[in-house]
């Protein structure tokens, strides 16, 4: 049917407290306990039907219990690549077919599942899989995928109102097209919202995909695509394939269908698609669109005249929820030696080393551990450094224990160097490095700030005087996507604060925005004249 319809209006969704005693609480806790238990086989979907992959078994477990074995899931081969690509192409005409209130439907629905009976399956997932505490799995696994998916229906319609001006005698019309193609989305561990919204977004602007989730994740991604089912997503409109997607990545990438990647991960594995695709370019149909969000070194600039107490929770939060696994985590911080000396290197110190840390079934703990060995041994080896340079002094933290699980201390660390790797390197860990600046060098210690790192993501001003927010915002304009004034630098909300940055952090498309859905579209123009001329002889040929 092709009618226009005015689709619901968005409204975030509220965020639950999980306080003691509280009837969510209960419930999670509950789900969690049985979610532990069930062991399912983590499959692939393609074209509708699950099976394992043909490749190795890789056991996912739980990272702060890692002996603790939550499913098996398979690394996909070439053949498992090709047939989920198949299945993208086959089911390609119907879906663009469909008119965008239908496939809105469906995301909708989808989103109205995740809100009610749903939500404890994808929260306890996340607190199990990716080790996060029950409010850091509420805001991304609930709440953020639930805003995702309804705003981007908003986001939709309008991008679908976009149209041309048209003369007298003349209709001109956008014919916003899904992309002649598949859409290969590639997504990141540490957030269950981001690998649920990769593939639906260009869905749901008409193009089948290839979804392939972090192996680290695979646990919430089995629960997301039963979540897209449930909700009536046909088969084949997103064909999810299991494993580390270096098989798939040579099937894919190579395929003359190949019409966008909608990737979030680091920045190495960003530039070695790009530099894939720049290299079979002479293969595709149409020009692929590359769409990355990548990696960061989120700054905190404090001024002297901030407030001491709002500083220090950013800091704490910014730095450490999510154990700073957060590509927008607080990782540097400029400090002047008024507000360091004042009182907050001591506060930071004492109330970083109480930061608990621990089993996040316990829904008490702020945080678990991190992700997997890799990560274990990357933060491990960067905190032998830290602790052998003699321009660094550990206030806080500093270890790290496998034993159980992968868990690293929360850290903080004063550096005198600013050009220390503690300032340049992103860790993705619970690793907080201080530069303490004199307070009348801020001019040079902002323009350093600004050139330290390759990355331009997200990072706070702290300041009461309005001048130096100001001059702040203007000094800094290039060194976040995501800039904040008083605030910690993470958490940004879909619909209010569109997220992502530039430089070597990403082509900053603002997933959760209209820019972001614009990518998967291919707008036809069309021109219809009523009366056409019959004549083809102009007035001043006489
Ligand atoms: N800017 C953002 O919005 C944002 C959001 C979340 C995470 N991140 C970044 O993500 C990184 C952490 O996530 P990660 O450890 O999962 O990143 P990663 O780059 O290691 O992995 C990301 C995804 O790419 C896959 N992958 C790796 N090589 C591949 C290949 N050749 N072909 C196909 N798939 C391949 C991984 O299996 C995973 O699914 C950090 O750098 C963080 O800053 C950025
Ligand atoms: N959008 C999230 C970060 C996503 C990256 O990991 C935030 O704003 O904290």
């Amino acid at each position: 049917m092709d009618a226009r319809f005015t689709v619901p209006t968005p409204r975030n969704e509220p965020v639950r407290g999980y306080a003691p005693g509280s009837p969510e609480r209960a419930s999670l806790a509950r789900r969690i306990a049985a979610l532990r238990g069930e062991r399912p086989e983590l499959t692939m979907t393609i074209g509708g039907r699950q099976r394992m992959a043909d490749g190795p078994a890789i056991e996912v477990v739980q990272p702060h219990r890692r002996h603790e074995v939550l499913g098996v899931t398979g690394n996909a081969s070439r053949a498992d690549a090709a047939a989920a690509v198949q299945a993208a192409k086959e089911a390609a005409p119907d879906w663009r077919a469909l008119p965008f209130s239908e496939r809105a439907a469906i995301f909708l629905r989808a989103a109205e599942l995740l809100a009610g009976g749903w939500r404890d399956t994808l929260n306890a997932a996340t607190v199990l899989g990716q080790s996060k505490s029950c409010y850091q799995a509420e805001i991304d696994s609930a709440c953020e995928l639930i805003d995702f998916l309804r705003f981007n229906v908003h986001f939709g319609e309008r991008l679908l109102a976009e149209q041309p001006e048209s003369a007298p005698g003349v209709w001109n019309r956008f014919d916003h097209r899904p992309l002649e193609g598949f859409v290969y989305a590639i997504t990141p561990f540490n957030f269950t919202a981001i690998a649920g919204n990769l593939p639906s977004a260009p869905a749901l602007m008409g193009n089948t995909v290839v979804w392939k989730p972090a192996p680290t994740q695979q646990f919430a991604a089995h629960f997301t695509m039963r979540l897209f089912e449930a909700a009536g997503l046909p088969p084949g409109v997103i064909n999810m394939v299991t494993g580390d997607g270096l098989a798939v990545s040579e099937v894919a990438l190579t395929d003359p269908d190949l019409a966008g990647v909608h990737f979030t991960g680091s920045t190495a594995t960003f530039r070695k698609l790009w530099r894939t695709v720049g290299e079979h370019i002479e293969r595709y149909r149409t020009y692929p669109r590359l769409v990355g969000e990548t990696g960061g070194k989120d700054f905190v600039f404090a001024h002297a005249s901030a407030d001491p107490d709002a500083l220090f929770a950013a800091l704490i939060r910014g730095a450490y929820e999510y154990q700073g696994q957060k590509c927008s985590a607080a990782s540097r911080a400029y400090v002047p030696r008024s507000l360091w000396e004042g009182g907050l290197r001591d506060r930071l110190a004492a109330a970083v080393a109480a930061i608990r840390y621990g089993d996040v079934t316990d829904l008490s703990v702020f945080g678990g551990a991190v992700i997997d060995d890799r990560s274990f041994a990357r933060l491990a080896g960067a905190l032998d450094r830290i602790k052998n340079s003699a321009a660094c002094t550990v206030l806080a933290g500093g270890t790290a224990d496998d034993s159980e699980g992968w868990f690293v201390a929360p850290t903080l660390v004063e550096c005198t160097d600013p050009t220390h790797e503690v300032f340049t390197t992103e860790f993705f860990g619970p690793i907080l490095a201080v530069h303490v600046y004199p307070d009348d060098d801020l001019r040079a210690t902002v323009e350093q700030a600004d050139a330290a790192a390759p990355y331009a993501l997200t990072g706070s001003i702290f300041a009461t005087d309005r001048s130096v927010v100001d001059w702040a915002q203007n000094a800094l304009r290039f060194t976040a996507g995501n800039f904040y004034i008083n605030d910690k630098p993470t958490g940004a909300v879909v619909g209010q604060q569109p997220f992502g940055g530039a430089r070597g952090s990403g082509t900053n498309d603002k997933a959760g925005s209209i820019l972001n859905l614009q990518r998967w579209v291919s707008p036809r123009t069309i021109k219809e004249t009523f009366d056409p001329p019959v004549t083809w002889e102009y007035p001043h040929m006489g």
